[in-house]
């Protein structure tokens, strides 16, 4: 309760005091008591009504607002219609559920005394303080589980590396990190260099790549940092989770959302390939959402961790990838590359086409692709028949076994599924994307 005691005091500094420490039934305040299915509780503290809690659950999304069709509703007339949406990101069962609020309103809602601002999402973490001021306050509580992995050699003075983990990978866990000056939140990547093989970290490393690209769609590098077994990149916070737990969540994703998605994958892909980088490593956990409030949403894609700058004329010959994600080519080359080098074989660009045809099927089926034996791709299930012929044509087209019979990235966008809604598409990506996120 000396937590609370200190919010509520520190609060009332800010706005007006809106509730008494003795008004407080401590009994509601225990998150071991609430119901299955409950990731959090807002406990709500306003003048006018009595405390009260509002949970926050899976895939359901908690409003708070003047009108009457939000979760909470307030009452004062300096609140929005809809003033801020806090809503979940699963993203596995052993991790803490990752709760945001996005700030809807232009009068502004604040976390700790901080704006968020209106279009802008920030973690919730357990004892945050949202605010609507002159309206009602907010605490937010949530039971973690003690992260064991939890431990960094970080100790520069620009930033703070919380507890909060938000993805954990082969070779890195992910944490949420705030920059001292701001108290703006970050990504911090640990990456363990044990782990990762010296050729990868040194000559070639993820942030070399991603110090020299800057695309909406293309996660941004603030600043990295090195110690003796670890490796720090702190980078934009990406809010609405990966492609991986939105499929989970949908099952299965609208054509029309999986359009935009997929125009969004090739800017990015014209863009690295354009510079002659491949990013080769495509797959659902690599693509973050910047927040899924409706079906036309920003993508951006990570991890660049084994992604790799082609020298003019030469083909790649390493082995790296995700299995379920990997072309034909790159599978062929598992105990051969040493040869391959030699003939000046290998692979190229090809394969990040490859991956992104296998994306493209997941998402509008919700499985893995199979193939028949003469190698084309089969649309056997019921789901298929709800799909266009384009959109089938350029996935057979994205996952042909030659890399030389797969469309470029240019070809890719004069295809019929986004051509024919060419001007559209642009005008979406100008209006969403580069307006808000500029080149
Ligand atoms: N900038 C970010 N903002 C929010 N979440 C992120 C961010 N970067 C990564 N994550 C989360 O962490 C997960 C793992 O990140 P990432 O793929 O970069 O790690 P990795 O160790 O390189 O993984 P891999 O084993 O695939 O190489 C992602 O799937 C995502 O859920």
């Amino acid at each position: 309760m000396e937590f609370l005691s200190r919010a509520i005091l520190s609060r009332s500094e800010s706005t007006q005091i809106l509730c008494e420490m003795s008004q407080i039934d401590e009994s509601t305040l225990d998150i071991q008591q609430t119901e299955d299915g409950v990731l959090g509780r807002l406990f709500v503290f306003s003048s006018t009504s009595p405390q009260t809690a509002i949970s926050i659950r899976k895939y359901e999304d908690v409003t708070v607002g003047r009108g009457n069709t939000n979760t909470y509703q307030l009452i004062q007339s300096t609140a929005s219609y809809r003033h801020f949406r806090v809503y979940s990101v699963l993203v596995d069962d052993d991790m803490d559920p990752l709760v945001y609020c996005e700030d809807l309103s232009s009068n502004g809602t604040f976390l700790n005394h901080c704006l968020i601002g209106k279009g802008n999402v920030v973690l919730l973490s357990d004892g945050d303080i949202l605010d609507v001021r002159h309206c009602a306050s907010f605490l937010y509580q949530q039971k973690n589980i003690t992260d064991d992995d939890y431990h960094h050699e970080y100790d520069g003075d620009e930033f703070s590396i919380t507890h909060r983990l938000l993805g954990t990978g082969g070779f890195s866990r992910i944490y949420m990190a705030i920059e001292n000056k701001t108290g703006r939140q970050y990504a911090c990547k640990i990456i363990d260099k044990k782990k990762v093989s010296s050729t990868r970290f040194y000559d070639d490393h993820e942030v070399s790549i991603l110090k020299k690209l800057n695309h909406p769609n293309i996660v941004h590098v603030a600043m990295d940092y090195n110690s003796e077994n670890q490796f720090f990149i702190f980078e934009e916070l990406v809010t609405g989770g990966d492609l991986f737990s939105y499929l989970t969540k949908m099952g299965t994703v609208p054509e029309v959302t999986c359009l935009f998605i997929m125009y969004q994958m090739l800017q990015a892909l014209g863009y690295l390939h354009s510079q002659n980088i491949a990013h080769r490593d495509l797959k659902l956990e690599n693509i973050l959402i910047v927040s899924s409030n409706d079906s036309v949403f920003r993508i951006i894609l990570t991890d660049f961790g084994v992604a790799r700058c082609m020298e003019k004329g030469k083909r790649m010959s390493t082995f790296v990838g995700t299995l379920e994600y990997t072309a034909p080519e790159i599978r062929d080359l598992k105990g051969r590359s040493r040869r391959c080098k030699e003939m000046n074989m290998g692979y190229g660009k090809e394969v990040d086409i490859w991956s992104l045809g296998i994306i493209m099927y997941l998402l509008l089926s919700g499985n893995s692709p199979t193939f028949s034996s003469d190698g084309t791709i089969v649309f056997e299930d019921e789901v298929w028949k709800t799909i266009s012929r384009q959109a089938k044509d350029l996935i057979s087209s994205f996952l042909q076994k030659l890399p030389i019979q797969r469309p470029t990235v240019q070809e890719a966008e004069e295809h019929p599924w986004f051509f024919r809604h060419k001007s559209r598409l642009e005008k979406l990506y100008k209006t969403r994307i580069l307006k808000q996120y500029p080149l």
